[in-house]
């Protein structure tokens, strides 16, 4: 026989109650550990991405269903994302204005609980968070269709922050217009740069006579909207809301597996969650083989590369530095052997930071 409606509701009824006060046990022994960490640590770190990498990673594996692992993953991040503001809320700096992916990638990896603070520039989030005014920043470092963002890793070249963390975003991109566009008299689309070049073949396609015009966000693309009537944008879905646009076209991506990663800026530097990336720039005097040089360690000791970039060094022309990722923690054996042998053959390493691989 089928249970009643009521009766299911009342076991759901029971259930809730229970969740809660789990919840708040939790958010009591979250507390409990700020007051170890202040009472141990003169400057006691309240984030800690090793741990939460650890925490996320053990509720997806221990999960049976018939939730999905990704989706109890999710519930979690929220959870200890709670927990931490209870510790300490958390300013987060983001490549804005509101509604960037940018600003998606920040509340996906911290959670909603979290102060994000939008600044108009690269450069700005790495500087609000060298000076203190934020815990930690988040900007884009590279997209599956258009490679590397530039201006993130040559900032990298002037800035003591530690990589912390890394998220990864699929990017869908919408065609948007405004209250006031008269869709038949479109002669201008506008988004970032980036976005533009990511929905090429769409647009060759399917508005040809129309010109690109490239702005500082999406978000701004987004925002023009409001006093133009002649005009589209190109954003994705929280732009699309902040700014109560209407979608004319949804997904014009080139490639439906689109994604962007972002990387988590900080002070600090991470202890070994399990399952890490390593970071480097490296720079060498220019002479035949460095490249072969620089990655044979790497080889020897059985690392695995994940990315390698090279762009000038901007101390003299022709001469550049490689921005090299790979697995593992600085504090391995193995990496360690090759950050020796690298520096004994004269090139200079520059750590970016070791961090948990994404886990969400
Ligand atoms: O374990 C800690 O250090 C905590 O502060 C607890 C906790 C959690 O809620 O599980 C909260 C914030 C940290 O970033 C990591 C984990």
């Amino acid at each position: 026989m089928t249970e009643s409606l009521d009766n299911l509701r009342n076991q759901i009824d029971a259930l809730d109650q229970q969740l809660q006060d789990l919840l708040n046990e939790r958010a009591t022994l979250a507390h409990k550990v700020a007051e170890v960490k202040i009472a141990t640590d003169p400057n006691p770190v309240f984030y800690r991405p090793e741990r939460e990498a650890q925490v996320l990673r053990r509720v997806k594996e221990r999960n049976q269903g018939p939730l999905d692992g990704e989706t109890m993953a999710r519930f979690f991040r929220e959870i200890m994302s709670a927990c931490l503001a209870l510790e300490q809320r958390m300013k987060v700096a983001f490549l804005g204005p509101e509604g960037t992916f940018t600003q998606q990638a920040a509340l996906k990896h911290f959670g909603h609980a979290v102060e994000s603070v939008p600044l108009g520039a690269i450069d700005e989030v790495f500087r609000e968070v060298e000076a203190g005014a934020a815990h930690y920043g988040v900007v884009p470092v590279e997209n599956s269709t258009e490679g590397v963002v530039n201006h993130t890793l040559d900032t990298f070249m002037s800035s003591e922050l530690k990589i912390c963390g890394e998220v990864e975003l699929r990017i869908h991109h919408h065609l948007l217009a405004g209250k006031h566009t008269q869709r038949d008299k479109v002669t201008r689309v506008y988004s970032h740069q980036q976005t533009l070049a990511q929905c090429r073949q769409w647009l060759d396609a399917h508005m040809p006579g129309v010109e690109r015009i490239a702005v500082s966000s999406n978000a701004e693309a987004a925002r023009r909207l409001k006093d133009e009537w002649n005009a589209m944008a190109i954003a994705g879905e929280m732009a699309e809301e902040l700014y109560g646009l209407e979608a004319v076209q949804r997904n014009i991506e080139d490639r439906p597996d689109n994604t962007t990663r972002f990387l988590i800026i900080g002070r600090q530097d991470t202890p070994a969650s399990g399952k890490d990336k390593t970071s480097l720039m490296i720079s060498g005097k220019n002479r035949p083989g460095l490249l072969f040089e620089v990655l044979a360690p790497f080889r020897d000791e059985g690392i695995n590369l994940t990315r390698l970039e090279s762009r000038p060094s901007r101390t003299a022309n022709w001469s550049y530095v490689f921005f090299v990722d790979c697995e593992g923690h600085k504090e391995d054996a193995n990496l360690q052997s090759v950050l020796d042998k690298l520096e004994a053959a004269g090139n200079t390493i520059k750590l970016l930071g070791s961090y948990p691989k994404a886990v969400l």
